[in-house]
This record gives C-alpha cells, sequence and structure tokens, in this order.
C-alpha cells in the first residue's frame, strides 16, 4: 500500500522518507528537488529563507541552533537503522497504533462543556542532577496536590540525559494520566519512539519549522493514536492547516516575541484562538498566572503550564496548585 495513501496525508509521505532523506534538506530530510518545508523561523517568528545548495551558515538564533541539531541527530539515528529498517518501523507502528486509556483530548472533550480548562503541566527535572524517579515523584505531587489533569515531559537531549526514559517513569508513575512528550519533531521516526514510550501524544510539531511537512506530521501522529497539537503563529496558517483537516492548535505565546510591551504576548494568543476553525481545541503555554488568566479568558481549551511557573513555587505544590486554580476559574 501506498504510504501516502495508507497516512491520508496530502503530501507525499515517501519523500520524507527517500533514500536521500538524510542527504536532502537541511530542515526537514526531504531531498532537495522535493523539499517542501518552510526553514527554521528567525526571531521575530519569520521564516528565514536559504537556499538548500549554499553551505550551511552558521545557525542565527536558538531555535535554528536546536534544529540543526536535532538534525544532526536523526542524521545518525537514520544512518544507524538503514532505510529498509525506518520504513518497516514506520510501516509496522501504523499497524499497531496506540490505543491510551487517558487521552488529553477526550479530556477536552469532556471539560470544554463544563467551562473548565485542562492544566497539563510540564515536569521537568529542577536541576540536571534529578534523575527520572524523583521526576516521577514531582509528577505524583502534580497530580495528587497541585491539580494537574495531564503531563508534558521535556525528552530533548539538552533537556535531559535519560530521554524516553523520564517519560517513560513518569508514565508509570501517574498511569491514569495522559502523559505527552515535549521535544522538537521534525521526523516521523521520532513520533514513533514517542508511542513506543508509552506517551499519549506530543508536542514540538512547529509549523514556522515543517512547513509544508506539518499536515505529514500531524496525520502520522494521528494515525499512531497520539495527540499532538501543531504549533502556529499566525491566521494565515491556522487557515492553510485547517483545509488540511487540522484540528487541534498549540499556541507558545513566548515563539518571537521580543516586544517587551505589558499584555502583548496575551493579545496575541487571544487574536489566534479567535481565528480557530469551529470545533478545533486549543493548548496555550502560559510562563506566569496572569498568562494563564488572560489565556483562560481568551478561550484556550487546555493550558501548558510550563516550568518556570511550576518552579516558582518551589516545592509548595499545593500553593501552586490553590493559586492556579483562582487563575483559571472564570467569574460569571
Ligand atoms: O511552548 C509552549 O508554550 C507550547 C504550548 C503549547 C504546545 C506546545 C508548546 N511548546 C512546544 C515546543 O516545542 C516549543 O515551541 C519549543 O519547545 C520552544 O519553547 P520555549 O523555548 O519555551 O519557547
Amino acid at each position: 500500500m501506498q504510504r501516502a495513501a495508507m497516512l491520508g496525508a496530502s503530501t507525499s509521505y515517501s519523500s520524507t522518507l527517500g533514500p536521500s532523506t538524510v542527504r536532502g534538506c537541511r530542515n526537514c530530510f526531504q531531498p532537495a528537488r522535493r523539499r517542501t518545508c518552510v526553514p527554521p523561523r528567525a526571531s521575530g517568528g519569520q521564516p528565514n529563507p536559504q537556499p538548500d545548495d549554499e553551505p550551511p551558515k552558521t545557525p542565527t538564533n536558538a531555535l535554528e541552533a536546536t534544529i540543526r541539531r536535532k538534525q544532526r541527530e536523526l542524521e545518525t539515528t537514520i544512518r544507524e537503522l538503514g532505510m529498509e529498517a525506518l520504513d518497516e518501523r514506520l510501516q509496522s507502528a501504523t499497524q499497531m497504533p496506540a490505543n491510551p486509556p487517558y487521552r488529553l483530548s477526550t479530556l477536552i472533550a469532556e471539560s470544554v462543556p463544563q467551562g473548565r480548562a485542562v492544566l497539563v503541566f510540564e515536569v521537568a527535572r529542577p536541576s540536571p542532577e534529578t534523575t527520572s524517579a524523583e521526576l516521577a515523584e514531582l509528577a505524583k505531587a502534580y497530580v495528587s496536590r497541585g491539580g494537574a489533569a495531564a503531563m508534558a515531559v521535556r525528552t530533548d537531549s539538552d533537556a535531559t540525559p535519560s530521554g524516553l526514559r523520564d517519560l517513560f517513569s513518569v508514565q508509570q508513575a501517574v498511569p491514569r494520566v495522559p502523559v505527552l512528550a515535549r521535544d522538537w519533531l521534525i521526523h516521523p521516526l521520532q513520533v514513533c519512539e514517542i508511542k513506543e514510550a508509552g506517551a499519549a501524544g506530543a508536542l514540538g510539531i512547529i509549523n514556522q519549522v515543517t512547513g509544508r511537512g506539518t499536515g505529514v506530521m500531524s496525520s502520522f501522529s494521528a494515525a499512531l493514536g497520539l495527540d499532538a497539537p501543531v504549533e502556529v503563529v499566525n491566521a494565515r496558517e491556522v487557515e492553510q492547516l485547517a483545509k488540511q483537516g487540522v484540528v487541534f492548535y498549540a499556541i507558545n505565546v513566548a515563539v518571537g516575541l521580543s516586544v517587551a510591551v505589558p499584555g502583548f504576548a496575551n493579545r496575541i494568543a487571544h487574536g489566534l484562538l479567535g481565528e480557530l476553525p469551529f470545533g478545533a481545541i486549543s493548548l496555550v503555554g502560559v510562563r506566569s498566572l496572569e498568562e494563564a488568566a488572560a489565556a483562560r479568558r481568551s478561550g484556550a481549551d487546555a493550558l501548558l503550564v510550563k516550568a518556570e511557573l511550576l518552579q516558582s513555587y518551589g516545592t509548595d505544590v499545593g500553593a501552586l496548585g490553590n493559586a492556579l486554580q483562582y487563575a483559571v476559574t472564570l467569574d460569571d
């Protein structure tokens, strides 16, 4: 069966998987001739065009540097695996989709009619010495005392030396809670690995990074049974993705905002939430109680409570939970 047909994807999936994948586009692994991706955004959230036939330039910002690093890591993995084994792995993953008993999208569907937002806590290592087991204990406290309904665990090598083991430990510690991986997702193999580690979903498909490959990444994640919101930065992206059937959107208010005007990030999130198509669901990242309250007032269905907000409460998880509940409860 053709993979594109199997995935129901609008972009040919084989172009992402073809033999020249590793030598192709630096941004998305597609062969250069058939490149459809938008290069990583520069500061300000704008794509940063760079023809394929030019030698790599020094990355201009942190995001570009991260994406280049992820590409190098993936190149190594794919080279070791071989194209045939890669193809087989991707195919078998779609034949055995995950069926997590607890899903973020289900929680959202249940909570929205009751006027509640789903709180997704980012479980991050407070220090580089933190172990997977300690992270699992933190996750338990976030659920029992902090009011977390779902979790996101960073799996990028820059954030943890344990990678997917952190995700697995957290998932085992809170088995009735959807646990999502948070990473930079540029290739379907990463989605496979996340699924195999027991995740209920994945955060990190960023339309400014994957460009026209976004539809494939989104539909492939859905085919594997994972909730994987697509991060968007403007109304045009929403319009294009909606046409491709994307229904779950992520908004990171920290992206490309060099303007230090109070409330500016909140207004961006508010505007974008207003652009989402009817029936779509949303997850907005928040770094403060004020951002959480504003996102909720703007209609966010779920909030990614980021590590910086969680860690600002130290070990007082109960106080954090109360403050968050107060912030996201809408007055009639
Ligand atoms: O980071 C968010 O606010 C966010 C919100 C909702 C879904 C996904 C989100 N992040 C996923 C990403 O991959 C981020 O864009 C990326 O890690 C950059 O995050 P940051 O460095 O915190 O701006």
